[in-house]
């Protein structure tokens, strides 16, 4: 069975002289979790992985794993293990010693290591690839040796730097499907950095967004996407309608209108493009009439931008709904499509 533990990370800060990379970071981490940082370059991701893997030495705060303070453990003997993004294989050595380099260096017997590599490569669909050079294996089948190579000390916790970040966008799909079927199987915890919301989206059970060194959001991907706390959150998570409103009661005033909005915050409302429409059904609001700015065509759906007074919206809607509409349309919100951001 593999070892799996709950990682706590306590009022975790890194200065680098005079740059607050982390600051003051709290988060609990359930043991077989899959856990993605997501956030814009420079807002501490890597520095907090980092930590997690013994590489960089918080300022201030502690990292446990259950009753286990690892915070100033070395990172060997950490129970994590790091696939890096360059993946750091060496060419010289088969795919097999590659594998087992970790192994050999902690003086692990001959056989258990034959043993233990074979069982890593299984595991990333490798089987019996040991003796091949470095240099014959694939993009797609580098970045399974380097997530071998991670497996094969058993670690608890796998932690996880842009690891998909050289692959093309097919394989990189490919991969981020194989990256989660294989965390559900294995049941480890897995904490992958990203800048990309859509890997998160496809990966996580919890997406963590940070911005500037603190948590700006966190939860499972649908209440990120669809409740998202603040304004950079549901930005940085794909394209939504931001207004300000008065909130209370669960009722937005708003520029649009009133209507009723999910969530606790008073900072503004969240709609995102699917969840405005140009027909009305049941339970639909009506946000007034817009005139059309732009219509794209993308396929299976078609992106609108609008303006009703002077607010500018965007809208994502099925061709049906638009064939045949002039330049002026009505606007309706879906049911339950406004959220209410809280900073
Ligand atoms: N070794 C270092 N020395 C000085 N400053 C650093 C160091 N490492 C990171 N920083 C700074 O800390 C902040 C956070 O950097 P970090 O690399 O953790 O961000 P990131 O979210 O991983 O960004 P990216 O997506 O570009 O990798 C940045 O302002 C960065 O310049």
């Amino acid at each position: 069975m593999t070892k799996t533990a709950n990682l706590s990370l306590r009022a975790l800060s890194k200065l680098f002289d005079d740059t607050i990379a982390v600051r003051d970071l709290s988060l609990e981490i359930p043991a077989s979790s899959y856990v993605v940082l997501l956030g814009p370059s420079g807002s501490g991701k890597t520095t907090l992985l980092s930590m997690l893997g013994g590489f960089t030495a918080p300022t201030a705060g502690t990292i446990c794993l259950d009753d286990d303070d690892i915070t100033m453990m070395q990172p060997a003997q950490r129970p994590t293990a790091t696939v890096f993004q360059d993946y750091a294989l060496f060419p010289h050595l088969s795919i097999g010693d590659n594998v087992g380099f970790g192994l050999s260096v902690r003086k692990v017997a001959k056989a258990e290591i034959t043993r233990r590599v074979a069982e890593a490569l299984d595991m990333v669909g490798l089987k019996g690839f040991e003796k091949r050079k470095i240099s014959e294996a694939s993009g797609g089948q580098r970045q399974r040796i380097a997530l071998a190579r991670a497996l094969v000390t058993d670690p608890a916790i796998l932690l996880l730097d842009e690891p998909l970040g050289a692959l093309d966008l097919n394989l990189r799909r490919q991969m981020q499907d194989e990256l989660r079927a294989l965390q559900k199987r294995e049941r480890r915890t897995f904490v992958h950095v990203t800048h990309d919301q859509e890997e998160a989206m496809a990966i996580a059970d919890t997406i963590v967004i940070m911005k500037d060194g603190v948590i700006e959001d966190v939860g499972p991907p649908q209440q990120v996407y669809s409740h998202p706390r603040s304004r950079f959150s549901a930005q940085f998570m794909g394209e939504s309608n931001i207004i300000d409103a008065y909130i209370a009661n669960g009722m937005a005033d708003t520029p649009l209108g009133r209507f009723p909005v999910a969530g606790k915050g008073t900072a503004g409302v969240a709609m995102r493009p699917e969840n405005l429409t140009v027909t009305a059904g049941e339970g639909t609001v009506s946000l007034g009439m817009a005139e059309l700015e732009d219509v794209v065509f993308q396929g299976s759906f078609v992106r609108l931008s609008a303006r009703i007074g002077n607010v500018a919206i965007r809208l994502r809607v099925s061709p049906a709904d638009i064939a045949g509409s002039d330049k002026t349309v009505e606007v309706f919100l879906k049911p339950g499509g406004a959220a209410a951001l809280q900073s």
